[in-house]
């Protein structure tokens, strides 16, 4: 099933340097390992946020729930998902 995903990230101005850099690297480092897998098809920066639009494409509701449950920022995360369909317009569709 695939979905859009829209995350928005929101770090406290006052959390610490080093602990904030960690946190972004094993960000990186979790992204990494689902697009290598598959199931994270698509990042995107969203043009003058500190937000990204992603593509998955997971088994259902409850894989996609746990990936973005794990992510190490979903605490600082407002994150927004849409189940996407084919549309029946799509030239890449029979
Ligand atoms: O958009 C961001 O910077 C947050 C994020 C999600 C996966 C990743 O690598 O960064």
């Amino acid at each position: 099933m695939l979905f859009a995903v829209t995350m928005d990230v929101a770090i406290p101005p006052a959390m610490d340097p080093g602990e904030k850099a960690t946190l972004i690297d094993r960000e990186r480092s979790y992204s990494r390992e689902l697009q290598a897998s598959g199931e994270w098809l698509h990042i995107w920066r969203r043009v003058g946020r500190y937000s990204n639009l992603s593509i998955f494409d997971v088994s259902g509701n409850e894989r996609l729930h746990q990936i973005l449950w794990n992510l190490p920022l979903f605490p600082y995360m407002t994150i927004e998902i849409t189940p996407l369909a084919t549309h029946p317009s799509d030239i890449r569709v029979a």
